[in-house]
């Protein structure tokens, strides 16, 4: 999608173009990876075989690859030298207590500290990156062997649930929703062993018309994929990019006309999801107008589902009982469970323009679920929606596995599943693993990603290292689970009898709720071969799914805590992970070409950094809670402990580099200052510090497959987070732990042009859209300060060489030594504005996000820029001649700028 925009209609672009074409790295790019011995991995597989005592016949799935000695060697070795140095520089420091404020010098030395430690938490769980790449040919020869034509009872591969969540049509466009629910119904897997269920938190009537429309429009949408294997299959996606992809499907002659025809109809299906906003509420006006009320009504205007009865979820006009955060559950299967035998649709006929005689028309079930809402109830967002679903699906698909999804991530490589499978299959360590995370990819960032949305040195670097401790930390999406792991059950490798989920039956009404069905299905939600089952949905089994789904079922139960997604934090997937992890299950990391599945993310400054805040907030909490990893217990992986340390307690490190960032503030003052005498040494350490981090990036780069720009956007993003974001969420945990209220769960609003409806809007709207919140206010400051640093230099430099003149002038005879004096300074102060300018370099997309659509002329900040400048120099000369008359000038010196300068800047990247 983004391959389609013109460059010279994106300023940014150019600005960045140096970058872009200096540093390309394709992540295909695997030259620096090589396979680990295959000979290893048998013995490991057999190892793990007799371990659970018996043979084991199951293929090896995936192949697993390390980063090359040429560069792994190197790149340890580095951080280890780097690593020496920061020991060595802390001595130094603690024998030369030496400074203009002693004061300072301990925060400095205590921050400065702070920021070795964080650099080597984070270092440490990039030492040892993996590679794990799915085979998926080799999955289907064994569990899905030709001949099942992509469903059919011959395929043996394990059922998944598929969960997808939602909260307002409206925030969430639902046409994007619908998108990624048509490319989970079209997924290429076998179609009698998915299922998926559709959480709908708003209980809005706007979705469940939706669903009915998507399910229809599947009915041609699923088999025209499978007739002619397209992708990614969702539709929009799918017609957006161009049609230059090899056939690959049985009927060319017959493609062209095919997907015109299939394009016309979702046109089609797109005006009626649109009509629904209008529809609904005109048929529910002309209803009420009539008063034909079909159950009660008590004098409120109900909203009417089209067969003419109340909507149960919430209304249009909010009623008592029908409102957000009020109404009943609703469980409506739409799609029923297809039967095990391939069914062939009709030749094409003028009902049916397409010939769809020899392609399998059946469509896996899909079940909408809206839970119940009552007030006086915390509903724990998305994890307990998510957790809903659990129930909801194992009374009755009940599939071993299960796969989540946000609204708006869906499908963009139709194979996922099978990926996913391969690890959780596999003869070595499948039988351990709890969970499959997948990378998170976005549609729709801008071209230079100006809020380092893709935070690829997270997804690419970061995850594929701890992916060679005990696996990545779940990231809420696009993550594959074992269910019986999600049910509070041990890894087998931690399972003294080896392999049983007994324990899991103790006491199962406290731990899971009354629901005898549900707890009947316990035993069998481990098995991964058993047969799929389908009951059908009577009168009894629809009671229950509503009971499972009312919000009083979890009172006094495990849910959310020993079972399912895990509550009271803003940041539900990351401690869920660290629960499995904590257990002693693994985890797999999975990135597949094409991305396996994409999604939306916030372009607009505000709306990113309200996100940020999310999750530098949960982290910090979980650091803070029962949750913390250094309280857990042997089973979760050292390396791993150190990780989840460091993706816990980063937003700590902002209260220092926000203090860091305003010590300019100081300079402004006047006077001569150093933070640490002998400076030069200091200087040079830090100099040292930094150059060998930089080369220890550039080698990342290498092996993660990013470019120069992903890592300097990584850069940038992180000091924006620190001088605004983290400082706030510190605040948050602080108060939340003297019992105040925890973070809450602030949706992100997603792009409307994502969905695609508008075509005409403008392309990123949102990220020239300015929204101030006080979020924002800490960063302007932070430039404020620096952008007045410099200004104050440049007329102390104005001051200073009209009075070095004056000197001179003076006293002939010490010229020379005069000179050398000021020299010394000038390159002092030179230095000093060299932090400053590289403060506000990091800053410069926070800059150009609060120009708003200014920033389409990102010369414009540098013209303001310039003028800021000129006035505060002129002011700051016009105040020194007022306090200071000519000839005394000198007394204040530019000498002190290095000093402070120096500090304002040295956590910002240098160590972490
Ligand atoms: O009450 C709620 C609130 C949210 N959601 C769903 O949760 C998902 C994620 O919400 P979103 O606002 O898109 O958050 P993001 O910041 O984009 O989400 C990232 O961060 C979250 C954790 O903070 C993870 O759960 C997500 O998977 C991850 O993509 C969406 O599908 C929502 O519909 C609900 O189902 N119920
Ligand atoms: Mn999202």
């Amino acid at each position: 999608m983004i391959s389609g925009i013109g460059h010279s209609s994106f300023p940014e672009l150019r600005v960045s173009s140096l970058l872009w074409s200096f540093y390309m790295v394709s992540s295909k790019d695997t030259k620096y990876w090589v396979p680990v011995d295959d000979e290893e991995s048998v013995a490991v597989a057999v190892a793990a075989a007799k371990g659970r005592g018996g043979e084991d016949n199951r293929p090896l799935l995936y192949r697993t690859f390390k980063v090359t000695g040429m560069l792994l060697h190197p790149y340890r070795l580095l951080n280890l030298a780097r690593l020496i140095i920061i020991v060595q520089f802390f001595i130094w420091r603690i024998r030369h207590r030496d400074s203009d404020s002693m004061v300072l010098w301990w925060i400095t030395v205590v921050g400065d500290f702070w920021f070795g430690v964080s650099w080597l938490l984070n270092q440490a769980s990039k030492l040892n990156p993996i590679r794990r790449v799915p085979n998926l040919a080799l999955l289907n020869q064994h569990y899905d062997p030709p001949g099942g034509g992509g469903g059919g009872s011959s395929s043996q591969l394990p059922c998944v649930d598929v969960f997808i969540n939602t909260v307002d049509p409206v925030d969430e466009p639902v046409l994007c929703t619908m998108n990624s629910v048509l490319s989970i119904l079209a997924t290429d897997y076998p179609v009698d062993r998915h299922a998926t269920y559709f959480s709908d938190d708003g209980g809005s009537l706007v979705h469940y018309e939706a669903l009915l429309e998507t399910a229809r429009f599947a009915a041609l949408w699923t088999p025209f994929c499978r007739k002619h294997r397209v992708e990614p299959r969702a539709p929009e996606s799918y017609f957006a990019a161009k049609a230059d992809a090899p056939y690959a499907g049985d009927a060319p002659g017959e493609f062209v006309d095919d997907r015109r025809r299939v394009r016309q109809e979702y046109e089609e299906f797109k005006a009626r999801v649109d009509a629904l906003f209008t529809a609904i509420p005109q048929r529910s006006s002309e209803a009420n107008g009539r008063g034909d009320a079909k159950d009660g009504g008590g004098g409120a205007r109900a909203t009417y589902m089209a067969d003419g009865t109340h909507w149960p979820g919430t209304w249009i006009e909010p009623a008592e009982n029908h409102k957000k955060g009020q109404h009943a559950a609703i469980v409506q299967v739409m799609l029923h469970h297809p039967g095990d035998e391939p069914e062939l649709g009709t030749p094409a006929s003028s009902s049916s323009p397409l010939d769809l005689s020899a392609v399998d028309v059946r469509l896996p079930m899909l079940v909408y679920i809206a839970r119940e809402k009552r007030p006086g109830y915390d509903h724990q967002k998305k994890a307990g929606a998510m957790n809903v679903q659990l129930r909801v699906s194992a009374l009755l698909s009940n599939a071993p596995f299960i796969i989540n999804f946000d609204g708006d991530h869906y499908i963009n490589n139709s194979g996922a599943f099978r990926a996913a499978m391969c690890f959780m299959l596999d003869a070595r360590h499948g039988d351990d693993t709890a969970f499959v995370q997948f990378p998170q990819r976005f549609d729709d960032v801008d071209p230079t990603d100006r809020y380092c949305n893709h935070n690829r040195v997270f997804f690419d670097a970061t995850l594929l290292g701890l992916n060679g401790y005990q696996g990545p930390s779940y990231v809420g999406t696009g993550c594959m689970f074992r269910r019986a792991a999600l049910y509070g059950a041990d890894p087998p490798r931690w399972q003294p009898d080896g392999g049983s989920t007994s324990k899991l039956l103790d006491s199962p009404r406290a731990r899971f709720g009354g629901s005898m069905p549900f707890i009947n299905s316990l035993p069998l939600a481990a098995h991964q071969e058993r047969p799929p089952v389908a009951p059908p949905v009577d009168e009894r089994l629809a009671a229950e799914l509503a009971d499972v789904a009312t919000c009083a079922y979890e009172d006094g139960t495990e849910w959310g805590d020993g079972v399912g997604w895990v509550y009271n934090i803003a940041t539900e997937d990351v401690v869920t992970g660290f629960r499995l992890h904590r257990k002693g299950w693994r985890s797999m990391y999975c990135a597949m070409e094409p991305d396996a599945f994409r999604g939306t993310a916030p372009v607009n400054l505000t709306e990113r950094l309200y996100q940020i805040l999310r999750w530098s907030g949960g982290s910090l909490d979980m650091f803070c809670s029962r949750n913390c990893p250094l309280l857990a217990g042997r089973r979760l992986h050292a390396m791993q402990r150190v990780a989840y340390t460091n993706m816990t307690i980063y937003p700590i490190s902002a209260a220092f580099i926000f203090a860091y960032d305003l010590l300019p503030l100081m300079w402004l003052s006047g006077g001569e200052f150093y933070i640490q005498k002998p400076f030069q040494t200091y200087a040079m350490y830090l100099f040292v510090g930094i150059a060998m981090m930089e080369v220890s990036g550039m080698v990342e780069i290498k092996w993660a497959g990013l470019t120069l720009l992903d890592w300097c956007r990584n850069e940038q993003f992180y000091m924006i987070g620190a001088t605004g974001v983290y400082p706030a969420a510190v605040l948050h945990s602080l108060l939340r732990l003297v019992g105040l209220k925890g973070l809450p769960f602030k949706l992100t609003s997603k792009p409307v042009s994502a969905s695609g409806g508008a075509a005409a809007r403008e392309r990123f709207a949102e990220l020239y859209d300015v929204q101030w919140a006080p979020l924002l206010v800490p960063t302007v400051l932070v430039i404020a300060v620096n952008v007045a640093a410099i200004g104050a230099a440049a007329g102390r430099a104005v001051a200073f060489g009209w009075s070095f003149a004056q000197v001179a002038g003076a006293a002939a005879g010490t010229r020379v030594a005069a000179f050398g004096w000021a020299f010394a300074q000038v390159a002092g102060a030179a230095g000093g504005l060299l932090f400053n300018v590289w403060v506000l370099l990091l800053l410069y997309p926070f800059a150009l996000g609060i120009m708003g659509r200014w920033s389409k002329r990102p010369w414009l900040l540098f013209v303001l820029l310039v003028a800021v400048l000129v006035a505060i120099a002129s002011a700051y000369v016009a105040v020194l001649a007022v306090l200071a008359p000519a000839g005394s000038v000198g007394a204040f010196g530019p000498g002190g700028w290095p000093g402070v300068g120096a500090i304002s800047i040295s956590p910002a990247s240098w160590w972490i």
